[in-house]
């Protein structure tokens, strides 16, 4: 049973998560007729490094985070970045945008120089997520649980992370057995995604490596996020 607190912790987070998004102006630029690997990969890196600044922003609303050592906060964004954005880049895919942003992005992400190899698994989860059909408590809270992961690189006190992060998966195992009645295993297929998640963040690294490789630039705070 979801008790009181639990239901106000999950408003906290779900309203955040709904309030920090990328700003429309940027998103639309997704919708420009320029449609070179050049012109996608300068798109994307500019969706990127603001969906960065969205995730710190959402990050100092999680009850709890900013608690935390200020280290290992930094650590658990650094280690979580990628992993939020293939979550939330996912909601684009599933929630089918009005705007027709769904079609553009995936063009985008297509033809923007990243090998086949990596496209495949990326498209994959992305069609995973969205036969999921979360709701928007499940998704705020999901990326919560994958922001709070104790065991990233360079995390000192990982029982503390630990304690926020069994905090946020009891009310999202509440939630989904709330919102799924009819399926008893939906949360452990939500935290098989995380694990799905984990891959893709490994793939990304290679990923950076060949855009680098062929000299492709990336912003200053996407340099710092992923020591490139
Ligand atoms: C640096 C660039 C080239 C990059 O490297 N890896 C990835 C990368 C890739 Cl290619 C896939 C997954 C994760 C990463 Cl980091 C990316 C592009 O990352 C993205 C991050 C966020 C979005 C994004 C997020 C939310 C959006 N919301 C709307 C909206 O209308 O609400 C519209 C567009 C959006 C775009 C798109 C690409």
């Amino acid at each position: 049973e979801i008790t009181k607190e639990q239901q106000a912790l999950m408003k906290i987070i779900t309203d955040a998560y709904n309030r920090h998004q990328i700003p429309q102006d940027v998103a639309k630029k997704l919708l420009q007729d320029q449609y070179s690997a050049e012109e996608n990969f300068l798109l994307l890196t500019e969706m990127a490094t603001s969906q960065v600044q969205v995730l710190v922003e959402f990050t100092k609303n999680i009850p709890g985070f900013l608690s935390l050592d200020r280290e290992d906060q930094i650590a658990l964004l650094k280690g979580s970045a990628v992993e939020a954005m293939f979550l939330r880049s996912a909601q684009v895919f599933s929630r089918k945008m009005p705007s027709g942003h769904t079609e553009v992005l995936e063009e985008r992400i297509r033809k923007s120089g990243i090998s086949e190899e990596f496209i495949t698994p990326m498209f994959n989860f992305y069609k995973s997520i969205g036969e999921l059909h979360m709701v928007q408590e499940e998704q705020a809270l999901l990326t919560t649980v994958t922001i709070l992961t104790p065991d990233r690189p360079y995390v000192k006190d990982q029982q503390a992370v630990e304690r926020l992060q069994e905090t946020m998966l009891d009310v999202l195992r509440k939630l989904c057995v709330l919102q799924h009645p009819q399926e008893p295993q939906y949360f452990a297929r939500l935290l098989g995604r995380l694990t799905e998640l984990r891959t893709l963040s490994h793939y990304h690294t290679e990923m950076l490596a060949s855009w680098r490789m062929n000299d492709h630039k990336f912003t200053p705070l996407l340099c710092e996020i992923w020591d490139v």
